[in-house]
């Protein structure tokens, strides 16, 4: 297996300044060229490349705040705040938001939608809500030194006008509750979340299985995995799923979260982008291992 993953990993660094890393939050232009995959099988976790690097969490923390958010407050509840539906829209899109007939945020894994589930995260105080936020981690990546990027995290904080409009929208539109502000620093925090590769594929493996061992009901990690295939990748979901057929969720840090159901987890790390926002040569890495180990759900 790491054969496969070093082949992989070789194919595509002479590549690895193709594409440009986010911008609008200034400080993931910083972010060093990197290239890692990891895979987490029932025999175990195999990696090549940067598979240790750790980067900003990103989009892909709405996996991990829709899980508390049902775990905290129901199906009914959620999906009464929350659509299921693609968007076919940019990830931090505002203008379907504001349609008459628009009631709330089309699915969870646009920003609406996981500003709309960071702020159903139940707690005492914004420390505890993010408390419970880092000890799912902990569980998930089986380590203790889950951390934050300070500096990923205040520059979002400082340039998220766009972010602040869709909040104060939902706010006005009565789905918000609670404090704006508040919620959305907890929101710019969740994604400022350190994580690797071999995080990436752990937490991938959660799902693939729907192991239940960190308290999720396997009933959420079922409707996250569907979501995942047709929401996970921005308006790119749809293509993806045809040509990949692979569950997975991606985020502007250039990290792309995968789970093959019952087979692995899969962890991706490249920082540059396409124009859609999804890691370059993340996507690359996952089709080549798709046509090496033939993981698409649909065949
Ligand atoms: N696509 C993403 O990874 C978006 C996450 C980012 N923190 C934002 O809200 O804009």
């Amino acid at each position: 297996m790491e054969r496969i993953l070093e082949k992989i990993i070789n194919k595509n660094i002479k590549d690895i300044t193709l594409g440009e890393k986010a911008s609008y939050i200034p400080e993931l232009k910083n972010v060093p060229d990197k290239l890692g995959i990891s895979i987490m099988t029932s025999e175990g976790t195999f990696s090549a490349g940067d598979a240790g690097y750790r980067f900003t969490f990103q989009s892909m923390s709405k996996v991990l705040m829709l899980m508390v958010a049902l775990q905290d407050n129901g199906y009914d509840y959620v999906f009464n705040h929350v659509g299921l539906e693609p968007s076919g829209d940019s990830f931090n899109s505002i203008s379907k938001l504001d349609f008459n007939n628009v009631i709330k945020p089309y699915n969870p894994f646009i920003n609406a939608g996981a500003i709309l589930t960071a702020s159903m995260i139940r707690g005492s105080s914004y420390d505890e809500k993010l408390s419970r936020v880092r000890d799912l981690a902990e569980c998930i990546f089986m380590r203790r030194d889950i951390g934050f990027n300070d500096g990923v995290y205040t520059s979002e904080r400082d340039n998220a006008n766009r972010n602040r409009a869709l909040a104060y929208l939902l706010k006005e539109k009565g789905l918000l509750k609670g404090n704006v502000e508040e919620i959305l620093d907890l929101y710019f925090r969740i994604c400022s979340l350190e994580v690797s590769c071999t995080d990436l594929a752990s937490l991938g493996h959660l799902l693939a299985f729907n192991d239940e061992k960190c308290g999720i009901d396997m009933n959420y990690l079922r409707i996250i995995k569907t979501l995942m295939l047709t929401c996970g990748m921005y308006d790119y979901s749809g293509e993806f799923a045809v040509k990949i057929g692979i569950p997975s969720k991606s985020g502007v840090s250039g990290g792309i979260l995968s789970c093959v159901p019952g087979r692995m987890g899969i962890g991706v790390f490249s920082p540059r982008l396409d124009e859609k926002g999804n890691s370059i040569l993340g996507v690359r890495m996952i089709e080549e291992l798709n046509e090496e180990l033939g993981l698409n759900i649909f065949v």
